[in-house]
């Protein structure tokens, strides 16, 4: 794999008995690119994405992420990537710093490092009054940001964001999204997912992912070309409505 390559895979399959969640996903992210990964619900996204972040084993097919084996090196896999989601957050019953410190010793950060880049983290969301209450004190958006720089805070090459933005107002949404670029632009991989429509126009490219495969893959801009549609909501819609599964 060459450096500039952060996910690669080959016919990724994920079989659970008879039923095949995931079904030969072939393709890969480059770095520093936002890659959107859409799909309806039950398309097999969570699946996949616990394969790409080393914490299940594939049934059949290839891939390596930030250079990592999916199969061999699960370990290092984890160590090199950041991992947000709305429901794998921040502790509530914990301060900002609190966390900072306990998600810093997860991810090997020395103390001098902790100290370092939390106090950068701080200052930079502005959070100075509120670094020593409690996260669960603090409104959904703070905590969204707080999160996202809390998973970057060993320096991945790749995060992942698992519908960062659910439940945030519009407004907010817009801010994560400044702070997604601003990571990109630093060469940070990020691979999302979402089920808002105009956070995938956002996107360098996205995939759609119908029933366990990936039907349409490419930049926001090139799918609408291809589907002859106006949105990318458009283009989700076409794709996705023949879907056999739903919300479980
Ligand atoms: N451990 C499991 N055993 C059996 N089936 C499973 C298991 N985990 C997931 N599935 C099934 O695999 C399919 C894909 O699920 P997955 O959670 O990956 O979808 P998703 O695209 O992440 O959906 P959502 O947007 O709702 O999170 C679903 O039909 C789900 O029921």
């Amino acid at each position: 794999m060459t450096e500039d390559k952060v996910i690669v895979c080959q016919d990724l399959t994920k079989r659970f008995g008879d039923f095949v969640a995931v079904d030969k996903l072939s393709f890969e992210v480059r770095a520093g690119e936002i890659f959107g990964f859409l799909g309806a619900n039950g398309a097999g996204k969570t699946t996949a994405i616990r394969m790409f972040c080393g914490l299940s084993y594939p049934t059949a097919g290839t891939a390596q992420v930030a250079g990592y084996d999916v199969y061999k090196q699960q370990e290092l896999i984890k160590r090199h990537i950041g991992y947000m989601s709305q429901k794998f957050s921040l502790y509530e019953n914990l301060t900002v710093l609190e966390n900072i410190e306990f998600f810093g010793g997860v991810y090997g950060l020395s103390r001098a490092q902790i100290r370092e880049r939390g106090a950068a983290l701080v200052q930079r969301l502005q959070l100075e009054a509120e670094a020593k209450k409690l996260v669960g004190g603090l409104p959904l958006g703070w905590k969204q940001k707080l999160a996202f720089s809390v998973a970057m805070l060993h320096r991945p090459r790749i995060v992942f964001l698992d519908e960062p933005t659910g439940g945030v107002d519009p407004i907010t949404r817009r801010q994560f999204w400044d702070m997604i670029y601003e990571a990109a632009a630093a060469g940070t991989t990020i691979f999302v997912t979402t089920h808002y429509m105009d956070e995938a126009e956002y996107c360098d490219r996205v995939s759609i992912m119908v029933d366990g495969r990936i039907e349409a893959l490419g930049s926001p801009q090139a799918l609408k070309k291809e589907f002859a549609a106006p949105s990318i909501d458009e283009v989700f819609y076409l794709l996705a409505r023949g879907a056999q599964r739903g919300a479980d």
